[in-house]
């Protein structure tokens, strides 16, 4: 759908890019030429991630916690020593777990912190001073989540993800001076392997949940790559400071936002 070419030479690093909307969004990258970093925690499966998307092009990548300091230094150290630049940065690395509010311990909260909203910041901000600040050019992408009416079941990342959005918007006016753009996408449901990892309560209530967004259908992770693709490209070069919710209007209208809540309580008591 985009020019074969549209990011020819440019050097992009996809967080959490293993899997999921990340593995999608990489290997788009690398089919419209790009250089394409991947990076998350899991190592074997971050390896056989990077041989597989090497059939689309030039794929490497580096074990990386988002949320420790001496992994992200070493990432960008990578970047620096392989290619010298970086043009374009994905937030995509993150995730958390369904749990009433009532029941998230102090770890839990600061885990979900942590890698969501924290390990974001901290990722842009090393990645803005070493390529993006000094090159006089760059873009961030900042996957987020649904977050319009909060997110009942999961405080925490909702909490997190509306601090990203936020600061999605104060760096696009501040690095503005620095022609660096800064936009966020919202994933509303998205057909992908993160949505295995939920438990049972999750499952059983996805089919409801399904026919309650306005589209009647979940997204794809194809659609978050072509939302990506859209908002890195030049086709999107006076957009900075939106947060863009893809998501069939499922923020407008979803179904009843406490059915999951309530199912969690349950599940939890009977466990
Ligand atoms: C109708 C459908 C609704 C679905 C909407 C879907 C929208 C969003 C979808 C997605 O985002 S898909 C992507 C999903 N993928 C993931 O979420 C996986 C990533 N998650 C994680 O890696 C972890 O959950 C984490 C959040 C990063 C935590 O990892 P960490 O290794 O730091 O945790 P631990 O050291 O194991 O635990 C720290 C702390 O957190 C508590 N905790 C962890 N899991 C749970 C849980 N399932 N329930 C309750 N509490 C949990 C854990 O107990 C620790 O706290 P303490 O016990 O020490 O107090
Ligand atoms: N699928 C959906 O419906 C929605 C997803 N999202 C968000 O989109 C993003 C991608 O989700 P999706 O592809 O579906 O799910 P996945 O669980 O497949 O992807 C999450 C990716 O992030 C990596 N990751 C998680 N924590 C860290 C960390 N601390 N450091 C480095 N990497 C990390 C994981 O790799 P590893 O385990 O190896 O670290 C994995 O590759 C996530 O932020 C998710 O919350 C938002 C809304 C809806």
């Amino acid at each position: 759908m985009f020019q074969k070419d549209l990011f020819k030479d440019k050097v992009v690093l996809v967080t959490g890019g293993r899997s999921g909307i990340g593995y999608a969004i990489s290997q788009m990258m690398l089919e419209l030429g790009a250089k394409v970093v991947i990076a998350s925690r899991k190592e074997d499966l971050l390896k056989q991630a990077a041989e597989e998307l090497s059939q689309y092009g030039e794929c490497s990548y580096l074990a990386c916690d988002i949320r420790e300091s001496d992994q992200r230094t070493a990432l960008m150290e990578k970047i620096k020593a392989d290619n010298g630049r970086l043009d374009i940065l994905v937030n995509n690395a993150g995730g958390q777990f369904p749990a009433p509010a009532e029941t998230i311990s102090e770890n839990g909260w600061d885990a979900v912190i942590n890698n969501n909203l924290n390990g974001t910041f901290h990722m842009s901000s090393l990645m803005a001073r070493h390529f993006f600040i000094p090159q006089k050019e760059g873009c961030i992408i900042n996957i987020i989540a649904n977050i319009y009416r909060g997110f009942p079941s999961m405080v925490h990342t909702g909490a997190a993800r509306a601090g990203v959005e936020n600061l999605t918007k104060t760096l696009a006016v501040e690095w503005g001076d620095y022609n660096i753009r800064v936009n966020a996408i919202a994933p509303g449901t998205i057909e992908s392997s993160g949505l295995d990892t939920y438990p049972k309560p999750v499952q059983d209530i996805l089919g409801e949940a399904r026919a309650a967004v306005p589209l009647k259908r979940f997204g794809t992770v194809t659609e978050i790559a072509n939302t990506t693709c859209f908002l890195a490209s030049p086709l999107a070069s006076y957009i900075s400071g939106v947060s863009l919710y893809v998501d069939g209007a499922q923020h407008l209208n979803g179904g009843d936002p406490m059915k999951l809540t309530r199912l969690m309580r349950a599940f939890t008591k009977s466990r």
